[in-house]
C-alpha cells in the first residue's frame, strides 16, 4: 500500500489516462479529492462521481458483507477467506474487472477500469457529512475499523437501458456485452435495464459486477453454466419487457427491429 507523494504520483497516472496496475488497493483521501457527489446507492454499495485534478470518474464504494450469512455453501467446506473472494460483492466485482483487464477488454463493454482503493478515514468522515443519512457502511464486528474499500473507474455519461430507444446498435450492443462476459469467463448474474448504460453516441456498457461469478469459481462449472443460460434467457426476457412497454411509448416503435437470439 502507497501514501503520501508516491500515491500522488501513482494518482497523477490516472488522469493521464495511462493504464494503471490493477487492484492496487492504495489508499483515497480527501486532499486528492475537488469535488464527490453521490450519484447511485445500491445493495452493495454507493456510486460517487469524483473530480481529481480535473479528470471525472466514478467510485463505487461497497458495504461490508459477510458471506458466510447468505452465501448456501457449507461453512466447512471452503475457508472464509475463499468464500469472501468468491462471494464478497467487492471480491466479485474486483475479479470481474480484473478478468476483463487481463483479456485484454478494459473499458469495451464495462466502463474502463482504474483499479480498487481504499478511502481514509478522513474521506469517510467528510462522505458522512456530506451524507449523513448515507454514513453507514455496515462494518461487521470481526473487521474493526478496516478501511472501505472501492473500484475506481471512468465516470460513464449515459442514461439506463429502459431510458433509450432500442435500436438494432442498442439491443446488439447489448448483446455483445454478454458475450464479451462470457468469452472471458464472466458471468453477469444482475441482468436488469438498470445495470446497462447507453451514451448519446450509443456505446453501450455493462455496470454493477458485484454478483457476478468470474472463472474459476468455486461453484464448479454445471453451476456456471447454468447462470451463464439463466443470464441469457434473462437479457431477452429484459428485451420483451421493455418492448412491451414501447407498445404504449409512441416513440418506442423500433421493439421489432430485434428477434431473440439467445431464447
Ligand atoms: N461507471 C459509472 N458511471 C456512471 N454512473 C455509474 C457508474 N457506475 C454506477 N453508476 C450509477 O450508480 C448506480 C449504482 O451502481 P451499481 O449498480 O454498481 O451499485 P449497486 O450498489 O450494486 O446497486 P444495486 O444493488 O441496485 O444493484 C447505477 O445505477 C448508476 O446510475
Amino acid at each position: 500500500m502507497k501514501s503520501g507523494p508516491d500515491h500522488d504520483s501513482h494518482l497523477s497516472s490516472v488522469n493521464d489516462h495511462s493504464p494503471l496496475e490493477p487492484f492496487i488497493l492504495d489508499i483515497l483521501g480527501p486532499r486528492l479529492i475537488e469535488s464527490i457527489v453521490l450519484i447511485g446507492s445500491g445493495g452493495h454499495g454507493r456510486v460517487f462521481r469524483l473530480n481529481l485534478r480535473g479528470h471525472t470518474y466514478a467510485l463505487k464504494l461497497f458495504f461490508s458483507t459477510n458471506p458466510l450469512a447468505y452465501t448456501t455453501i457449507r461453512r466447512g467446506q471452503h475457508s472464509e477467506s475463499t468464500l469472501r473472494t468468491h462471494y464478497d460483492p467487492f471480491f466479485a466485482e474486483c475479479r470481474a474487472y480484473a478478468s476483463i483487464i487481463a483479456h485484454g477488454a478494459n473499458g469495451t463493454f464495462a466502463p474502463f477500469c482504474y483499479g480498487s482503493v481504499m478511502i481514509d478515514r478522513a474521506l469517510e468522515l467528510r462522505l458522512g457529512r456530506l451524507y449523513p443519512e448515507h454514513s453507514d457502511w455496515n462494518r461487521q464486528p470481526e473487521q474493526g475499523n478496516e478501511c472501505v474499500k472501492g473500484i475506481l473507474t471512468e465516470f460513464f455519461d449515459g442514461v439506463e437501458l429502459a431510458g433509450v430507444e432500442l435500436t438494432r446498435e442498442v439491443v446488439g450492443g447489448v448483446r455483445d456485452g454478454v458475450e464479451g462476459m462470457n468469452k472471458i469467463g464472466i458471468v453477469h448474474g444482475d441482468v436488469f435495464p438498470k445495470n446497462v448504460l447507453v451514451s448519446t453516441d450509443k456505446r453501450v456498457v455493462w455496470i454493477d459486477f458485484s454478483a457476478s461469478w468470474t472463472l474459476p469459481h468455486i461453484v464448479g462449472d454445471l453451476k456456471y453454466q447454468d447462470r451463464q443460460k439463466s443470464d441469457r434467457k434473462s437479457v431477452e426476457l429484459m428485451f420483451h419487457v421493455l418492448s412491451l412497454v414501447g407498445l404504449i411509448i409512441p416513440h418506442f416503435v423500433s421493439h421489432l427491429l430485434f428477434s431473440p437470439r439467445y431464447c
